[in-house]
């Protein structure tokens, strides 16, 4: 099945509500094993990458990680497309919520022309890699003053089975209360979809701001590699 109608038949319901309680979504399944390994025998590729980042120079992490050039290779354009149109009513909602006035548009193409119209130009699409003793410390993927609340994460090996450990840690921090860490073993091929930067969660008198951060715990053996789709772009 063509990307776009895999992505158009999940259950986006289910997606939706496990956003809005829990600020992620975890779906089974959404890449097949070729997809995977494509995107990952492509990893030493270098024409499709914009920049390199070795995280332990910037004190990131251990590991690397590539973002990927424009043009994107189509089946991260088509994710990043397709993926889109369903998240942004959910964004909407969760600045209504809040009580912003803020909303995002409804296509992809409007997003990026705002980030463009804010020297936002460059893609964020990337690809991760980490072996043994390599993490990613907690961080918020934001670029400039557009940011869409929400991006996903694919994983492209299998845990068990090529790595060990390397679990991703979602850390939620509420105002004047302490943070809560939530641990979640995707499988290769799974879609994480997760919050970026904050989202409304409901209290005894109303809705407040809870921020999220997200990072990977030490992969004990083996090699991880991953790709994530954010939706805006980079100064
Ligand atoms: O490797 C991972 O699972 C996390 C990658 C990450 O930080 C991201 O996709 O923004
Ligand atoms: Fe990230």
């Amino acid at each position: 099945m063509i990307i776009k109608e895999r992505i158009d038949s999940l259950n986006w319901a289910d997606i939706t509500s496990s956003m809005n309680k829990k600020g992620y979504a975890l779906v089974k399944n959404v890449l097949v094993t070729d997809e995977c390994d494509n995107l990952t025998a492509q990893y030493t590729d270098e024409q499709l990458y914009r920049k390199t980042i070795v995280m332990e120079h910037h004190q990131y992490g251990l590991g690397e990680y590539k973002y990927f050039k424009y043009p994107l290779p189509t089946l991260i354009q088509q994710l990043r497309e397709s993926v889109y149109p369903k998240l942004a009513p959910i964004a909407n909602g969760w600045m209504q919520f809040l009580g912003k006035e803020q909303r995002f548009p409804n296509t992809l193409e409007e997003l990026l022309q705002h980030c463009h119209e804010h020297e936002q130009l460059r893609p964020t699409p990337l690809i991760l890699q980490y072996t043994r003793g390599g993490y990613n410390a907690m961080h918020q993927d934001l670029y400039g003053e557009v940011f869409f609340p929400m991006q996903l994460v694919f994983i492209l090996d299998e845990p068990g089975q090529d790595y060990e450990g390397g679990e991703f840690i979602l850390m939620e921090q509420k105002p004047r209360a302490q943070s809560r860490a939530m641990v979640l073993k995707p499988a290769k091929g799974d879609m994480l979809l997760f919050t970026t930067s904050y989202r409304p969660a409901k209290g005894s008198t109303g809705y407040h701001r809870v921020n999220m951060k997200h990072g990977v715990g030490e992969i004990t053996s083996g090699k991880r590699r991953s790709m994530g789709v954010i939706f805006h772009d980079a100064k």
